[in-house]
């Protein structure tokens, strides 16, 4: 949403952490609604959103106070072992999210609905939508692209479930486009906006913008009501998320380089995997106050 729209809105008193109303911070522990992210944008709050496939990783997330988690399809190449997000499947992204609701009490879960799982057609991404709703317990889902994806959009949101929409770089299409910044040159930067206008008028709550130009992402923000969430799109967003793993130096090999790395853990489950064999094989594990009699 633009900032001219942000700065007419009453400003919360400068930093408000226990106002109970900050989204990131707020002591609220009632479930946080796609009104309550409108609501949080409008007085010109940013937010944080993160990746989470597992309740233990998704509480910790909770506990910290992240108001948005998604249940991204980043799972295939970052939790499940694949290459790339496209073979992941609706059954394990309904599990996953389960998890990831039974894990947190506060944030609100967004299923990313998976490749193949809305290409059909609106019918089919109601289909699929309503079962990460009923059956997983999430309170929105994601799906990629923006003109080519209005009707299925417009069929959930009139259906009731919330939808955050996706453009830019979408990793689904990565056999056909690659992993390329996206919305280069004149003409690129045109099909973006109406990418971004068509999930807005298609009714979703909010729209993921991934690897274009920081200059391009600023002006989509300018130009919508509804909250950009960037990746790869420089500062001017509303939103920003990250996938955990490359967050927290989990992801194997090569990252984007738009991620940012916070921990180790990496180095912190290798050393203590490695502590706890050399303790078994040295025989000083377990020690008597590991052991019964
Ligand atoms: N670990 C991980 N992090 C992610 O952010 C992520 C995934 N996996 N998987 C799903 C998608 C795929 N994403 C990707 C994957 C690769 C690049 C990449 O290689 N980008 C180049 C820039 C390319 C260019 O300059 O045009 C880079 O060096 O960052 C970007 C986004 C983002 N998502
Ligand atoms: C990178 C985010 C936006 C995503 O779609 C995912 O993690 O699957
Ligand atoms: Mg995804």
């Amino acid at each position: 949403m633009s900032l001219q729209a942000a700065q007419n809105q009453p400003s919360p008193p400068p930093s408000a952490p226990d106002s109970g109303k900050t989204l990131y911070g707020g002591k609220s522990t009632r479930r946080i609604t796609v009104h309550d992210i409108a609501a949080a944008t409008e007085r010109g709050e940013k937010w944080p959103m993160l990746t989470a496939y597992d309740a233990m990783t998704a509480s910790v997330f909770d506990e910290a106070g992240i108001p948005v988690m998604l249940v991204g399809d980043s799972m295939g190449n970052c939790h499940l072992g694949y290459e790339t997000t496209v073979p992941v499947t609706m059954d394990e992204i309904a599990m996953l999210s389960a998890a990831v609701v039974r894990g947190t009490r506060r944030a609100l879960v967004v299923g990313d609905l998976p490749f193949g799982s809305y290409q059909e057609g609106p019918v089919q991404a109601l289909r699929n939508a309503t079962r990460l709703v009923k059956e997983s317990g999430v309170g929105a889902v994601k799906l990629e692209g923006g003109e080519r994806s209005h009707e299925q959009i417009r069929l959930l949101v009139e259906s009731g479930i919330p939808v955050m929409g996706h453009i830019g770089l979408t990793p689904q299409s990565v056999n056909a486009m690659g992993y390329r910044v996206q919305g280069r040159g004149e003409e690129a930067a045109q099909q973006l906006l109406r990418d971004a206008k068509a999930v807005q008028d298609a009714g979703a709550f909010a729209v993921v913008l991934e690897l274009v130009p920081a200059e391009l992402a600023a002006e989509v923000t300018r130009t919508l009501h509804i909250p950009t969430v960037g990746i790869g799109a420089g500062s001017a967003t509303d939103a920003q998320v990250l996938v955990y793993t490359d967050m927290v130096g989990l992801t194997g090999g090569r990252t984007p380089r738009f991620t940012k790395q916070y921990a180790n853990l990496r180095q912190v489950l290798g050393d203590a995997a490695k502590e706890f064999a050399d303790e078994v094989v040295g025989g000083t594990f377990p020690a008597p106050e590991h052991t019964f009699h």
